[in-house]
């Protein structure tokens, strides 16, 4: 399962699993619903895979490998399906761009009815070069800079989530020198223990975001910001963090924000309109992993706020979720031409590709699985246990810690891994000087490049010494 199944960090001396081996799938050319793309086929003669209608040979000759592929009616689909989930009540859909963003992702959100969460002057950016109206985007960030903060306000950002006693003053000086009244929630932790890696989960109390409730900063803000001439405090916000797979810790977080609420309500006499419960909905990387639907996500939300607010004699908030991975992660794939196959005697095989940790960190901070496949071709040979390694200069440069591929796998053929539209983009890097892949988008048989790939032209361009 993906649940981050062991902490970041080494992994001594590690073997095969012997008395416990990972069973090779009963199909290994299957490609489960569940995992891969809405549009992901096998071409009937050999077995190419192929997305949007597009085989990934003929993509892979047009841009290049590594190579990032986004299914658009797949990320459509799902930003739609969260909005029809929300629709029945006052509630706004944000799509968290950190987990994947470019104009045309932009451009989707806004026509599939979205608003957009950004969490820098860079996204920011991004989002307002895409045509988001500023008016449907909030603003995330623990260390908002002067000019980050500046320019949200100047171009009008719908809501500033606010994150520290530092930035309330600095936000009431921004506004008040442009003669500005933003909109702003307060973050809160509540304390909640999400199930999660250590890494990605927000809401205890040891870290870096939000006011936490359990010790009164989150009241003491609430106060300094209702004191501030040129804020207007309009909520409250709270993530609990990422890739959640029950409802647990949504429902805990959200019945702590709304008791809140009316604390706050009783303490102040001001009624707050809105509670964003963030995002963080999990997907499935691998077959076993069992994420919510927005549907059920929505009703269980909705109704402990109901209950809440009801109890206590309050109006029912606006609600606002924010879902960033469950959008993009599973409308992304990663296409790979292996370099080298080697069978290190009696532990496993490790199948090198053109890329690894510097398009996919995931594996190496978290400890994330993923599923591959073979892309270019059908295979009838044994499925072999392997390892799917990069090509930096770095042992832990792991995309799939254990997977079965047939033993046939040679250089030249293509992987594909399923599920990376969401953080593996957006945390690329340049680590041994590698060009950044491409993205490209399919729709309909047709491939369109969203960002090219990188040079090493690009690279060096920057390089002025
Ligand atoms: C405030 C906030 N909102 C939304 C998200 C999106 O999270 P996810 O991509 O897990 O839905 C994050 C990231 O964890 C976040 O920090
Ligand atoms: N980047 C993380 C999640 C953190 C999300 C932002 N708070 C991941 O890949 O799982």
């Amino acid at each position: 399962m993906s649940r981050y199944a062991h902490p970041a960090g080494p992994r001594h001396a590690e073997v095969l699993p012997e008395e416990n081996p990972p069973t090779p799938p009963r199909d290994l050319m299957g490609l489960d619903p569940r995992v891969w793309p809405a549009t992901a086929r096998r071409d009937d003669t050999d077995g190419e895979l192929t997305v949007g209608g597009a085989g990934v040979r003929r993509l892979a000759a047009e841009y290049g490998t590594p190579l990032f592929v986004l299914d658009e009616d797949d990320f459509r689909r799902r930003a739609r399906s969260y909005r029809e989930a929300f629709s029945d009540a006052e509630a706004d859909v944000y799509y968290a761009g950190k987990a994947l963003l470019t104009k045309a992702v932009v451009r989707w959100v806004h026509e599939e009815g979205l608003k957009l969460d950004v969490s820098s002057g860079g996204e920011l950016n991004v989002a307002l070069a895409g045509g988001m109206p500023p008016e449907r985007i909030c603003m995330h960030g623990n260390n908002k800079s002067e000019a980050e903060l500046a320019r949200a306000v100047e171009a009008g950002v719908g809501r500033i989530i606010v994150d520290s006693f530092d930035e309330i003053e600095r936000l009431e000086r921004i506004a008040a020198e442009r003669g500005s009244t933003p909109s702003a929630l307060v973050r809160v932790t509540t304390g909640v223990e999400a199930h999660t890696h250590e890494f990605v989960a927000t809401a205890h109390d040891d870290q870096k975001f939000g006011l936490a409730l359990s010790t009164g900063a989150a009241a003491e803000a609430v106060r300094r910001v209702l004191a501030c001439e040129h804020i207007e405090l309009v909520g409250l916000h709270s993530h609990i963090g990422s890739q959640i797979f029950d409802t647990a810790g949504f429902e805990v977080a959200a019945r702590r924000v709304t008791e809140f609420l009316t604390r706050v309500h009783r303490d102040t006499g001001v009624e707050l309109s809105e509670l964003d419960l963030g995002g963080g909905l999990g997907i499935a990387y691998v077959s076993d992993d069992t994420p919510l639907d927005p549907g059920t996500i929505a009703k269980s939300l909705l109704s402990i706020v109901q209950r809440e607010c009801d109890a206590h004699g309050l109006a029912v908030p606006r609600i606002a979720v924010e879902p960033g991975r469950a959008l993009s992660g599973p409308a992304g794939i990663t296409v790979y031409e292996v370099g080298t196959v080697k069978d290190v005697e009696g532990i496993r095989t490790y199948v090198s590709v053109d890329g690894g940790m510097s398009d996919n960190i995931r594996t190496a901070l978290y400890g994330a699985e993923y599923t591959c496949t073979m892309a270019s071709r059908t295979s009838g040979a044994e499925p072999v246990l392997s390892r799917l390694v990069g090509k930096h200069c770095e042992s832990g440069d792991i995309i799939v810690h254990d997977l079965h591929l047939p033993a046939d796998v040679r250089p030249g053929d293509l992987v594909a891994v399923a599920a990376t539209g969401a953080y593996c983009f957006s945390m690329a890097s340049n680590y041994n000087h590698l060009p950044r892949p491409a993205l490209v988008a399919v729709r309909d048989g047709v491939p369109r490049t969203l960002v090219r790939r990188e040079t090493e032209e690009d690279l060096l361009r920057l390089d002025v010494g």
